[in-house]
């Protein structure tokens, strides 16, 4: 089966706009631009991948997805699920038997994560990795890709449950650390200090 994994990345000046009152613009993009750079460099050690895409409207976050050797995809259709979905169909037009859609904001995401995901979809159609709180999807494995449609946004864990149940589709729903702990308000950095901080510095250095 061959992977491919997708990774959406908002344009720069609009991402982590939860962290706007406490980081400056250049820090909310230096913070997300890490923050990518680690969830790329995971994907690309896990050895899972065909190859790694990023799509986005963003010429800074493109230039720099490709400078880590992953494909580059500008967002042909705006906002996160219409973003998606051209890109995934692009993915399975280049063949992807299995596409694993991942946001870019997961600091405490190791190897392990992914192995456990691919895993998990051997046995299901679709797997469902959700935030901390539970309500929403950190990441979204299918094979093939496209067989149910994108719906992030607010109670998107119980949107592509729906989806799923709909369609009669067999899922699971995943829940770890590094797939849960995606960086939306100054909480989540604090968060991280209770975990091993040597994981992800650039976190560190903004709350210190
Ligand atoms: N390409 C693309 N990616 C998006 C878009 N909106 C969100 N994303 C990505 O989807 C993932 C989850 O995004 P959010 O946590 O909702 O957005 P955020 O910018 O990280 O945070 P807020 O601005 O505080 O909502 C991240 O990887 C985002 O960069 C979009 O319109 N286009
Ligand atoms: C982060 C999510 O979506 P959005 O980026 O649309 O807020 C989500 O569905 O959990």
């Amino acid at each position: 089966m061959k992977y491919t994994a997708l990774v959406p990345v908002k344009s720069l000046e609009a991402a982590k706009s939860r962290l706007a009152s406490h980081l400056t613009a250049e820090q909310r993009a230096s913070l997300m631009l890490d923050m990518l750079h680690h969830v790329l460099q995971t994907l690309q050690v896990s050895q899972v991948f065909e190859h790694v895409s990023v799509v986005s409207a963003d010429t800074r976050v493109l230039q720099q997805a490709q400078h880590w050797g992953a494909q580059a995809l500008v967002e042909t259709q705006a906002g996160h699920n219409p973003a998606l979905t051209a890109a995934a169909t692009h993915e399975l037009l280049q063949g992807a038997d299995a596409l694993l859609t991942i946001s870019a904001d997961l600091p405490l995401l190791q190897v392990a994560d992914i192995g456990q995901l691919v895993e998990e979809s051997r046995c299901h159609d679709v797997v469902i990795a959700t935030s901390q709180d539970g309500t929403g999807t950190n990441a979204l494995l299918t094979h093939p890709p496209l067989i149910l449609p994108y719906k992030f946004g607010v109670n998107s864990r119980y949107h592509h449950q729906n989806e799923a149940q709909k369609r009669h589709l067999s899922y699971t729903v995943h829940h770890s650390l590094g797939l849960s702990l995606d960086i939306d308000t100054i909480e989540d950095i604090s968060a991280l200090e209770r975990y091993d901080m040597t994981t992800f510095a650039s976190c560190g250095r903004l709350v210190l």
